[in-house]
This record gives structure tokens, sequence and C-alpha cells, in this order.
């Protein structure tokens, strides 16, 4: 007997391998994928009747900083270095843990409603971020955020707590935390630091999460600190590898992205902080060409303001082609691969398609919408026309988290008045 069948639903694997199912079911038993065909003699304990619906992949949000859910519309359409020296550090000063702990939780419930399944996160008191991902049932990848500003006491601090943080959560939570080291980036750790990390992630075998040139400030005053960029800075002290997660990379060099495709590196796209922080546009084309293994995140809910990567999809697609000048550029089954596929890779985690075998991380985007209306093209109406709010059930690890809008993890209206009077109550220690 199985645990869940999903049945009368438009399958969309995204495996390279397999083309989609018009009328399918997918069959899940121990948290893995274990069947998937037109029909299936298997019984299960839940059946959902997937009717007028897509079953696809659960999206994958390859940086965030889940917390910062807090800071929604505190301080927007400003520059970025005052954005985040002058507004964001302040007002992160005068967090707590149990405000983290808030901020986490409802940044898990927004992405349980809007179909996202596993994320990468950076931010501080990390410990309460993993209880909030250990309660809401999502899969994760964490890290302690480590910014040195080369001040060595600060950067040892960082350090120490950044390892403690990966050794406490490393597969915890049935394995659906992962965790890893988060140096801030290369204009505010200095190079002997980010070569300290790298040896540290070695010995403990995790992952990188680093920003990694988002700004031309970023660009300038690299080049004026070691006459060469952060991607060369980072390659000559071998920090490089495809256990690193790089955020933003929009400030890249033809010659930096042969070395990111060189490495294995895998690149976050976070295209609407980039436009909202005016950052620039990655040349995701480009990256895609040489073979970098590109993602979609959302950034912080400072930057952006929401963790919808349904509007990412869109609007990654929208902001190549008119850069481009090519309507052919990024089209929707390429962007879907990103938002999945891609992001699992990033991620190490065996989710990103519908495959026998793979974890069972999935959502069903109900279709019947007036929106959605009529219906030619799926990969195209998912892209374009699809919305985080069309997500009906969402399932990580064969666990339901939310069936036809109910979510059963999570207590949602106590979840958002916690939060928002958290919230409250921190941005009034800011101003005292
Ligand atoms: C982990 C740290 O990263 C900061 N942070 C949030 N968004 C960005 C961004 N777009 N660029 C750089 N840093 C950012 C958080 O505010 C926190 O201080
Ligand atoms: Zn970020």
């Amino acid at each position: 007997m199985a645990d869940i069948i999903v049945k009368n639903a438009y399958v969309l694997t995204m495996d390279p391998d397999a083309g989609d199912l018009k009328n399918g079911t997918v069959v899940i038993e121990d948290g893995k994928i274990t069947e998937i065909g037109e029909k299936t003699s298997e019984s299960a304990d839940t059946v959902i009747d997937a009717k007028h619906s897509v079953v696809m992949p659960g999206l994958v949000n390859t940086h965030t900083h889940a917390a910062m859910t807090l800071f929604r519309g505190y301080a927007d359409d400003l520059q970025l270095a005052d954005w985040l020296e002058g507004h964001i550090w302040p007002a992160e000063a005068k967090l707590t843990a149990d405000d983290v702990y808030k901020g986490s939780l409802l940044a898990c419930l927004e992405m349980i409603r809007s179909g996202t399944t596993s994320f990468a996160d950076m931010y501080f008191y990390m410990d309460e971020t993993a209880k909030a991902v250990e309660a809401s049932g999502l899969r994760a990848s964490l890290c302690h955020g480590l910014i040195e500003l080369w001040n060595e006491e600060k950067g040892a601090t960082d350090l120490k707590e950044g390892k403690r943080f990966v050794r406490a959560w490393q597969g915890a939570a049935d394995g659906r935390i992962k965790t890893m080291y988060g140096p801030h980036a290369p204009n505010t750790c200095s190079e002997e630091y980010l070569a300290k990390v790298r040896e540290e992630a070695n010995r403990d075998g995790a992952g990188i999460h680093i920003h990694l040139l988002e700004t031309e400030a970023e660009l300038l005053a690299m080049k004026e600190r070691y006459g060469k960029c952060s991607v060369h800075l980072l390659e000559d002290i071998g920090f490089l590898g495809p256990d690193v997660l790089a955020a933003h990379c929009v400030w890249l060099s033809d010659g930096d992205i042969e070395i990111l495709g060189k490495r294995g590196v895998n690149v976050s796209h976070n295209v609407i902080s980039n436009m909202k922080l005016a950052s620039g546009i990655a040349p995701v084309h480009k990256m895609l060409e040489k073979g970098v293994n590109v993602s979609l995140g959302t950034d912080g809910c400072a930057s952006n303001n929401n963790l919808d990567l349904f509007e990412e999809m869109k609007t990654a697609a929208l902001l190549h082609k008119v850069n481009t000048f090519s309507p052919t550029a990024l089209p929707a089954r390429q962007v879907l691969q990103m938002g999945t596929v891609n992001g699992a890779k990033a991620l190490g985690t065996e989710t990103g398609m519908l495959k026998v075998g793979m974890k069972a991380d999935l959502i069903v985007v109900d279709m019947k919408k007036p929106h959605l209306t009529p219906c030619f093209n799926v990969p195209s109406h998912l892209v374009y026309s699809a919305k985080g709010s069309d997500v009906r059930t969402t399932i990580v690890n064969g666990k339901v988290l939310m069936d036809d809008y109910k979510v059963l993890v999570l207590d949602e209206q106590k979840v958002m008045e916690e939060t928002q009077k958290a919230a409250e109550e921190l941005v009034a220690r800011v101003n005292a």
C-alpha cells in the first residue's frame, strides 16, 4: 500500500528523459516517488484528485533570508549601500532569536502557499530558522551569515558560530535540513578570511553560500583593493567548486563566466531583487550558454518583496528577452528548469524532477482559474500567467503540507498575528 496517490493530473515531470503525461498518476511511498504512469494498480491512504490541475516538482528558492519577512516593505526605493548599511543592518542589530523564529515561520508559510518546497538561506540566529523548517516540513540548506568586515575578532566569532551551526544541524529533520558556510560577500570578508572559510567547509564536507558581484560598487572596490574582480580573487585562493552557491552574479565579465562554468559553481539568479535595488542585469543567457547551473532566488523580503517564485520565473523570462532584444531568450520550459531541476542540483537534494526514486517534493497547481483559461500550453501558463496563489497542494518528503489550499502543518492565523506583532515591536526598538 502506498502513502499518497495524485491522480487525474497533467504531470509535468521536468525529466529530460521522459515527457509530460496529459492525464497521469504519481505514487508516493516512504517519502519517495515510486511510480509515474497513466494509471496505477496501487491503493493509498491519501488519494488526491488533481483534475484540472498540474502536478510538478516543487520550486526551489536558492537564495533568501527567510526571517527578513519581518522587514517586508520596511525600507524601499533606496540605493543598495544606503539600504543595507543605513537601514537594514541597524535594524538587524536589534533582532532577537524569537524574531528570527517568527519571521522564518512566516516565510515557510508563504513558501508552502506559493509552491516552494526547498530553499537556501543565509541569516543570523539560524537555530531558529532551522526550528521553523523542522516545524513547517520544508526542506532547506541553511547557513549562518559571516560578515567579517576586516574585524578579526568579529570574523572569528562569526566563524565559530557558523561552524557550530553546520555541525549541529547537518542532516537534521529526517535529512530535510542541510547546512553550509555563509561568508557574506568578497567585499565584506577579507581574502584571508574567505580562504579560512573554504578550509573549514572542506573539513566539514559542507558547501558554501555567498553573495557574488551583486553591484558595480563591489566590482570597483575589488579592483581597487586587489587589482582583480571577485571571481578571479576566489579562483586564485581555490575557493570555487561545485559546492559553491553564488547569489546574484550580476557584474560578471565573459572571463568570469568561463571560470564559474569550469569550476561548476551554482549561480542563484535573483532577478526581482536586482531590479528593485537597480543592481543591474545578470548575464543569464551567457551563463546558460556556457553550461553554468543557473537557478532562481527571491533574496529577502526587504528587496523583493515576497517569496513567490512564480513571479520570479515570469520576471526572469521577460527581463532577459528585452535585454537581449530576443523574444526567444529564456523560453518557458528553460525557466521552469531553472526553478526546479537547476535549483535542486544547486542544493544537492534528490528533488526537482518527478522521477521514480526521487524524493517526493511536489506541488499541485490549480488550472481552473479565469487567468489560466483556455490552456493550450502548460509550461507557458505556469511561467507567464500562473501565480503562487494558484498552488493548491504542497508535498515535501512525501508529507502533505498544504491540502487543497488548507495549510496542515502551521496555524496560519497565529503565525501571521505573531510575526506582525514581532515586526512592530522590532521596528519600535529600532526607532527608540
Ligand atoms: C545575511 C546578511 O545579508 C544581508 N542581505 C540581505 N539582502 C542582501 C543583498 N541583496 N545583498 C547583500 N546582502 C544582503 C542581510 O540583511 C543580512 O545582513
Ligand atoms: Zn541576499
